[in-house]
């Protein structure tokens, strides 16, 4: 059996898609959480930047590289190769609208309130709007591509789950987002996961 540990800080962040792939799976990994940072932890990490994972003592840095990696492993990055790049596909718009997030709201220094409202009327309609758009071309009704749980579903849930801190009626007008989160929340896996996890300020 492969051994994984995941290190990042105490937050679900870049983080929490690849924990949700190993709750998904129903496999086991170490779920490392640096606290002092950079400490010592900074000349560790391979790009001096987390997260990274060490699969059998090799270190893996760039989330999505690694989650790929492991959603590969148990099968949830599609059946074929143009499903896996449905899913990347998927996986890369979500991402647009988590890079956003993290550049303007999740750094926004003064002017917190104004940030948040212009980055809702703007970078979240037209990022989410993308994303429902390639989840309604690809996806299933519950599904972002095909009719089984892929790494995109969950990339879709946990950062949706991330912006929703702002305004949790933000995905009224997504119906097809809406569903593809009801599809990961009660998959039961994940589910106890959810329930589970430690909570954390990101
Ligand atoms: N593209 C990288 C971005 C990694 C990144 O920006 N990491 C941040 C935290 S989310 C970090 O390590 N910041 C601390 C630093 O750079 O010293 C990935 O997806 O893993």
């Amino acid at each position: 059996m492969p051994s994984y540990k995941l290190t990042y800080f105490n937050g679900r962040g870049r983080a929490e898609l690849t924990r949700l792939i190993f709750a998904a799976a129903g496999a086991q990994f170490e779920d490392e959480r640096v606290a002092d940072w950079p400490g010592t932890a900074k000349a560790d990490a391979p790009l001096g930047q987390l997260p990274y994972l060490t699969v059998d003592g090799v270190k893996v840095p760039q989330s999505l590289a690694f989650a790929r990696l492991v959603a590969r492993r148990f099968n949830m990055t599609g059946s074929d190769d143009l499903e896996q790049a449905k899913t990347d596909a998927v996986v890369d718009t979500v991402s647009d609208l988590q890079n956003a997030y993290y550049l303007k709201v999740f750094k926004a220094k003064e002017d917190r309130d104004a940030v948040v409202a212009q980055f809702l009327a703007e970078d979240a309609v037209s990022h989410l709007e993308k994303v429902e758009k390639i989840v309604t071309l690809y996806g299933t009704e519950g599904y972002s591509v095909g009719s089984s749980l892929s790494w995109s579903d969950l990339h879709l849930f946990d950062v949706t789950s991330t912006v929703m801190t702002l305004n949790a009626n933000l995905l009224e007008k997504y119906p097809r987002i809406q569903a593809v989160r009801k599809t990961v929340e009660s998959n039961e896996k994940v589910s106890a996961y959810l329930k589970s996890r430690p909570e954390t300020p990101f």
